[in-house]
């Protein structure tokens, strides 16, 4: 029987928005007989083309500042080059953009997609929407795959010729749209009268905005497919399976910048590229690919109750019993491997269980209380509480397990549904021109304590992974090429950085770059640059990053003006960078107004960059009383002269 189908793009950086169009794809043809065929966005002409498809949904996050993700570039230029405005006439389609409120440039990539789309003649046949994972992106999403299937079976029924239904397929599928709401399932559990959970301390597993009475609503239970079988042989070596292209390099240097009463330890890396030419750029970043901690590791099999069985070799595969169309093992795990080498290079195991995993552990658990907490937890009216205890607090799947002893999930389920560990970003901070087979980047030492939910100490997953392997150990990574942070094209432009603590990373490769062209590069006069950085750390005798470095470049003219802000210094008056901003207030707005500066902002999202750029807004409209201060601001964004480099 021919079955209705549609194209369902995404394109992803570290992976959310391919895991939530997988799990799309996995409802659409669970539990609503619809074939999703799913490509990244850049299978453009090879898997797929936009002429033969009358229906997409795409999925899509944005990344750098606001940009298509590495795999949906492609997709975005030829959409945008596209000439003819009725290209998309014949397509139906809707966008869920991922994207995160702390960048000013929320879910652009969806946003700019959605846009060209409808310029290009094709209809929305469903609003599209915008998650964000600044408040948790379940609250946008789920209510948004809600309305998605009844709109998206409406949609393929109207078209049913074109996309190869059968009659008796639509009228099933308009009899399931119809009964829909009803089908929800919903669940009011019996507890038992001790309930043990009602202690107000102890906030993940009792809350009272939910009582015993509320009927919850739960998402759809997940169909699993995966089999492991266990087979007794000692652990082989596996090479680990990360898609994409990545170079090997060896770890060659790492020391510490900070002093030793610095209240964050901030270290810095050397990598040295062992084959081909490394094409960097001063703005790029570098993609690591790192490996879980072995303790952690070991905490989770001893939970799983598998730590005397950890390194044998496990054959995975489809189960038979499995009834999912679109099943197979995960790209990222080998088919023959341990459950320790699995959970230590191939899941991410440190990231909040998304709901789907705590709907599939409420049957995997015994005891009636926390059966019925785990569903509060997943369900539709326990949603502010699984955002507050679970996501702001950055619970893990070992953390939900403490709380609930009695459940004791199947391996094949964690291994089918903990999303793949994805490599992290780091913003480089030397120049090619010194030696474009070696790198260097930054990153601070993070240690969160066991509270607030969490069970166990924890420290940053790659960074500590980074300051725990020997000197000469292998690292796979791969560039992420900046579109727009780079220098100006003109010397005498001038240039304003802006970046505390770490965010001072790319700079240093920007001012390493400008001291090594003036080396090499004739006609290069120093004289001629206009540099100005900003930077902010706590104490300027325990962590003033790159001290010597950054007096140097000042010394030999690279660097022209240095402000530094401390804020735990007493009697210094100026605290963060936006305090130093202020009070250069009208060099910086002459700079930006009538000079064509360019501004660049780096560093961690939470509250330096909205303060920086309301700062700047601000210093403008004084000295120049621009009326609508907001436009103006837009207008540096869409000119690329307010560049950032954040991140969470
Ligand atoms: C380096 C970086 C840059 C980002 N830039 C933006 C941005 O400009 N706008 C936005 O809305 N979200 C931005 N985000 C947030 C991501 O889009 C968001 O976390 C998303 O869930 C990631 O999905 P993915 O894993 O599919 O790439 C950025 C995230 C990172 C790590």
């Amino acid at each position: 029987m021919k079955k209705w189908r549609f194209l369902l793009g995404f394109g992803s950086e570290t992976g959310q928005s391919k895991s939530i169009a997988q799990g799309m794809g996995d409802i659409a043809s669970d539990q609503h007989q619809i074939c999703a065929d799913i490509f990244e966005l850049d299978e453009i002409d090879k898997q797929f083309k936009l002429e033969d498809e009358p229906v997409m949904v795409i999925v899509t996050s944005s990344t750098g500042d606001g940009e298509p993700p590495s795999n949906a570039s492609k997709f975005w230029r030829k959409i945008r080059r596209e000439k003819n405005p009725q290209f998309l006439s014949h397509m139906k389609y809707t966008v869920l953009g991922l994207g995160d409120t702390n960048y000013s440039n929320f879910c652009n990539c969806g946003r700019v997609l959605d846009r060209r789309f409808e310029e290009l003649g094709a209809t929305r046949f469903y609003p599209s929407a915008w998650a964000d994972d600044a408040v948790g992106m379940d609250s946008t999403i789920e209510p948004w795959l809600q309305g998605l299937w009844p709109a998206l079976k409406e949609t393929l029924g109207k078209i049913g010729n074109s996309t190869e239904a059968s009659v008796s397929d639509i009228s099933d599928s308009i009899n399931q749209l119809n009964l829909s709401t009803e089908n929800k399932p919903t669940v009011n559990r019996q507890l038992s009268s001790s309930n043990k959970f009602k202690s107000d301390e102890d906030t993940i597993t009792y809350s009272s905005s939910l009582t015993e009475l509320t009927t919850l609503t739960l998402p759809p239970k997940p169909t699993h497919s995966l089999a492991v079988k266990l087979i007794e042989s000692a652990e082989n070596a596996y090479q680990p399976s990360i898609e994409g292209q990545y170079h090997a390099s060896t770890l060659t240097r790492r020391e510490c910048l900070t002093h030793d009463a610095a209240v964050k330890a901030v270290m810095s890396i050397n990598l040295q590229l062992s084959e081909e030419e490394f094409a960097f750029e001063p703005g790029d970043a570098v993609k690591v690919v790192c490996a879980n901690n072995e303790n952690e590791v070991n905490l989770l099999l001893k939970r799983l109750q598998w730590m005397d069985k950890a390194s044998y070799q496990l054959d995975i595969s489809i189960s038979p019993d499995n009834t999912k169309k679109s099943a197979k093992v995960p790209t990222y795990i080998p088919l023959m491997c341990s459950l320790r080498y699995a959970l230590t290079n191939c899941l991410d195991i440190r990231s909040s269980p998304r709901k789907n995993l705590l709907r599939l552990f409420v049957d995997c658990t015994t005891d009636e209380d926390e059966k019925r907490r785990l569903e509060e937890l997943c369900s539709k009216e326990g949603s502010e509480v699984y955002i507050k205890y679970i996501l702001e607090e950055h619970l893990s799947v070992l953390d939900i397990l403490n709380h609930f002893p009695s459940c004791q999930p199947d391996v094949p389920i964690l291994i089918e549904f903990l999303p793949s560990l994805m490599p992290r970003f780091y913003s480089i901070c030397s120049s090619p021109l010194d030696d474009a087979r070696s790198i260097q980047f930054v990153y601070s030492l993070l240690k969160f304590e066991p509270k607030n939910g969490r069970t166990y100490e924890r420290n940053g997953v790659c960074t500590n992974w980074l300051n725990e392997i020997d000197l000469g150990t292998k690292v796979q990574i791969q560039t992420r090429i900046s579109q727009h942070f780079r220098l100006p094209l003109t010397l005498d432009t001038p240039v304003i950085m802006i970046g505390p603590g770490t965010g001072v990373a790319p700079f240093i490769g920007f001012l390493e770059h400008l001291h090594l062209s003036s080396k090499s590069i004739n006609g290069f006069d120093v004289n001629n640059l206009n540099t100005w950085l900003f930077y902010g750390c706590r104490h300027r005798q325990h962590d003033f990053l790159f001290e010597e470095q950054i007096q140097m470049y000042q010394q030999i003219n690279v660097l022209k003006h240095l402000f530094v802000a401390a804020s735990r210094e007493d009697n210094y008056p100026y605290r963060y960078v936006q305090d130093q901003l202020r009070a250069n207030g009208k060099d910086i707005a002459d700079l930006i107004y009538h000079r064509n500066a360019v501004i660049y902002v780096c560093g961690d999202i939470k509250v330096m960059v909205r303060d920086v750029r309301e700062t700047i807004a601000q210093i403008l409209k004084e000295t120049f009383d621009i009326q609508n201060i907001e436009e103006y601001m837009k207008s540096l964004e869409t000119s690329r002269r307010y560049l950032l480099d954040i991140w969470s």
